[in-house]
C-alpha cells in the first residue's frame, strides 16, 4: 500500500459565484504521485480540530507553497502592507497540524510558504518584504517574465550546510534553486537548523533539531523542476522513503493493538 501523504490547502475564491473553496496546486499532486511514491490526500483549511482527527490516518505531510502569507499577528510582526494576501483559515490549521505533526513524528516536507509556517509554528518569525532590506537580494517572482519560466528556472545558487543529509542528496555545496517569495525567515525558531542559504544569507532550508522523524523545509520550489532536478527529486524521493517507514510502522502498531 502506498503512503496517504497530507497535502494542507489554501482558502481561494474562484468559480461561477466566486465563493471560497479549498485548494492546492495541481503540481504538489503529481509530484506525491511521482518520487514521492504516495498517494495524495487533500488537506482542508478546516482549523486546528483537523490535526488530531487526521494525523493518526497520515504518512507523511506536505505544507504547500502560496501567495499567500503567514498573518503576522502569529509571530508579533507588524501588520502587512494594504493588499498583501492572508489565508488566516490556512494559518490556523497548518500551524497546530505542524506542532502536531513534529511532536508524533510523522515524516513532514514544508515547501516555500510552508517553511514559513513552519519557521512561525515553532516560535520563529519573518521579514515580509526581504527585497525592502538593505544588503538584500529580491527573491520574489519577476513580473516581466512568464510565470512557468520563472518556476522552473533557475534564479540563484543556495550554500548548503556540508554536513548533512540535504548536502549528501545535493553531492554539492552550491546548488542553484527557483524563487518566488517576498518573505523569509527573519528569527529561526529556537528548533530550527538551518541547512542552506542564499547569497544575500536569507535562510532557504531548515531542518527540525531532534525530531523523532523527517521533518525539513525548504523556501524554493523542488516540486516544480523535479523531472528535469536531480536534486529536487531526490528531495521527494528521500521524503517519499520517510514515508513508506511511517507507513509500516503505523500498521505494524495497528496490528499489535
Ligand atoms: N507568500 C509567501 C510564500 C511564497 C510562496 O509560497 N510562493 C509560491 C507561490 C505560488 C506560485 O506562484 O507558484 C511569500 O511571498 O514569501
Amino acid at each position: 500500500m502506498r503512503p496517504l501523504i497530507g497535502i494542507s490547502c489554501c482558502v481561494k475564491a474562484f468559480g461561477a459565484f466566486n465563493t471560497p473553496n479549498h485548494a492546492a496546486s495541481d503540481s504538489y499532486v503529481r509530484v506525491v504521485l511521482g518520487p514521492v511514491g504516495g498517494i495524495p490526500v487533500l488537506l482542508p483549511a478546516a482549523g486546528e480540530a483537523l490535526a488530531p482527527e487526521i494525523l493518526p490516518r497520515l504518512d507523511g505531510l506536505i505544507l504547500t507553497g502560496s501567495r499567500s502569507n503567514v498573518w503576522p499577528g502569529h509571530y508579533d510582526g507588524p501588520a502587512h502592507a494594504e493588499g498583501t494576501p492572508e489565508d488566516q483559515q490556512r494559518d490556523s490549521t497548518t500551524l497546530p497540524l505542524i506542532r502536531a505533526a513534529i511532536q508524533m513524528g510523522v515524516p513532514l516536507l514544508a515547501i516555500c510558504r510552508g517553511m514559513q509556517e513552519l519557521n512561525v509554528a515553532l516560535g520563529g518569525s519573518l521579514d515580509q518584504r526581504i527585497q525592502d532590506l538593505p544588503g538584500r537580494m529580491d527573491h520574489s517572482t519577476p513580473s516581466d517574465q512568464p510565470i512557468p519560466a520563472v518556476r522552473t528556472g533557475k534564479a540563484h545558487g543556495i550554500r548548503l550546510a556540508t554536513q548533512g543529509l540535504l548536502h549528501e542528496l545535493a553531492g554539492e555545496t552550491i546548488v542553484p534553486v527557483n524563487s518566488l517569495h517576498n518573505q523569509g525567515v527573519q528569527k529561526l525558531a529556537p528548533r530550527l537548523d538551518a541547512m542552506g542559504w542564499a547569497p544575500d544569507g536569507t535562510v532557504e532550508a531548515v531542518k527540525v533539531r531532534d525530531a523523532p522523524g523527517f521533518a525539513w523545509g525548504v523556501q524554493w520550489h523542488p516540486e516544480y523542476d523535479w523531472e528535469r532536478d536531480a536534486f529536487s527529486r531526490r528531495i521527494f524521493e528521500h521524503f517519499g522513503g520517510a514515508c513508506v517507514a511511517w507507513s509500516q510502522a503505523r500498521y505494524a502498531r495497528h496490528a499489535a493493538e
